[in-house]
């Protein structure tokens, strides 16, 4: 879209896709009140959450099965009516699809085999993503047939992590403060990084067409540790593949909009916004948003940033970080999202006073 004031909806009845309100601002529009979501908004906050958790047993089982991924998916759009429904899943389900071992121990945390040299790196296999990724396809195909199905104006986001962020993981092997092994080797190594970062750009993209041609409307890549980059590295690592990813998806896919959130970027948000081609900008917490406005083009929706730890607090110190949020971005493509996850210890009643603070603008 070319301008920030659109069309009357009326205009563009014609496609009812058209008119989702997180739709209308991935394409520009300024609608008020924001649509809303939360990241991690299916999770273990919620008891009906916990529930199929147990049922599935391990994580990846929950995440392989259409019926029960599918379930969780919809548990808070039911509960909340969210604008955005966020596929359940996990962006170690691309390395996991490439053939990398990967389990999910109870309090540690994602845990895989270290790819750190040639042969290991060579081993994954990206052309194998769509078939093994098979049944997470599937989910998404069951729940667009029942956004569907109720005519919901829920927008169905697909998603992947990026591929600075998944390589952290397929390095280091869990989680890290600093992810140095990963690190350390896109400097000491970077032809080695560099192939592993371009396997991850094809798995990616093939993942992300297979997301949208099962029926996801919008697209979200998650770059959770691109703040940790200098800026040269952040350029190489983070910027140039996400920028080839948006190419490749464009070249299959020219309509789907796609939200990049490189968290922690800080000034490098302006550079990302004016390289990879984005329609839509994830800020984080820390992240000034009256500034994040300036750095952007005016027609680049922005997605954020309470504080998860207000939500959990609640009461006035909420309210007031919402209204500020909201005061700011009003006249702005905004979609009102947190600047990180959910946290598990969230009283689900805070979530509703959120929602209702949001919805009445
Ligand atoms: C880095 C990262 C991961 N996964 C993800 C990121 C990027 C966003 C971020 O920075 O938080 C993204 C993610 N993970 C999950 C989703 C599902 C959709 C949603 O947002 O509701 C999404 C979008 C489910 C999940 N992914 C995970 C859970 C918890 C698993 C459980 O239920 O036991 C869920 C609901 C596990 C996971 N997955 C990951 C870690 C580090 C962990 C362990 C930490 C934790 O337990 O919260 C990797």
């Amino acid at each position: 879209m070319e301008s920030e004031r659109q069309a009357p909806a009326a205009a563009t009845k014609t496609h009812a896709t058209v008119a989702k309100p997180m739709l209308r601002v991935l394409a520009g529009e300024a609608v008020w009140p924001p649509p809303m979501w939360l990241m991690r908004q299916a999770g273990r906050y919620l008891p009906e959450y916990r529930e199929v958790r147990a049922q599935a047993g391990d994580f990846i089982a929950l995440c392989t099965s259409p019926e029960l991924a599918a379930e969780v998916t919809l548990q808070p759009i039911r509960r909340y009516g969210m604008d955005g429904a966020i596929l359940f899943s996990d962006i170690l389900m691309v390395p996991w699809a490439m053939g990398q071992p990967l389990r999910f121990a109870e309090g540690e945390g994602p845990q895989l085999e270290p790819v750190r040299d040639a042969a290991a790196i060579g081993a994954l296999d990206p052309s194998a993503v769509v078939a093994n990724a098979a049944p997470i396809f599937e989910t998404v195909r069951l729940v667009r047939g029942a956004l569907d199905a109720h005519a919901q104006k829920t927008t169905l986001i697909g998603f992947a992590g990026s591929p600075f962020t998944v390589a952290c993981y397929m390095v280091e092997g869990h989680g890290s403060r600093d992810f140095a092994t990963a690190r350390g080797m896109a400097y000491a190594e970077p032809g080695l990084f560099g192939t592993l970062i371009r396997t991850l750009v094809q798995a990616t993209t093939d993942y992300l067409l297979a997301q949208a041609a099962a029926g996801a409307e919008a697209l979200m890549l998650f770059d959770s540790w691109a703040g940790m980059l200098s800026p040269s590295q952040f350029r190489r690592w983070v910027i140039e593949p996400t920028g080839q990813i948006l190419r490749n998806i464009r070249k299959v896919n020219a309509g789907i909009p796609v939200i990049g959130f490189p968290r922690l970027a800080g000034p490098m948000l302006a550079e990302y916004a004016q390289r990879t081609g984005v329609q839509c900008l994830g800020v984080d917490t820390s992240m000034d948003l009256r500034w994040a406005a300036s750095a952007v083009a005016p027609t680049q929706a922005l997605q954020g940033n309470l504080d998860p730890l207000a939500l959990v607090a609640g009461g006035m110190a909420l309210e007031a970080e919402a209204r500020s949020i909201l005061g700011t971005m009003r006249g702005r493509p905004f979609v009102f999202n947190l600047g990180h996850g959910i946290e598990k210890v969230t009283p689900p009643e805070h979530v509703s006073a959120l929602v209702r603070l949001v919805r009445t603008g």
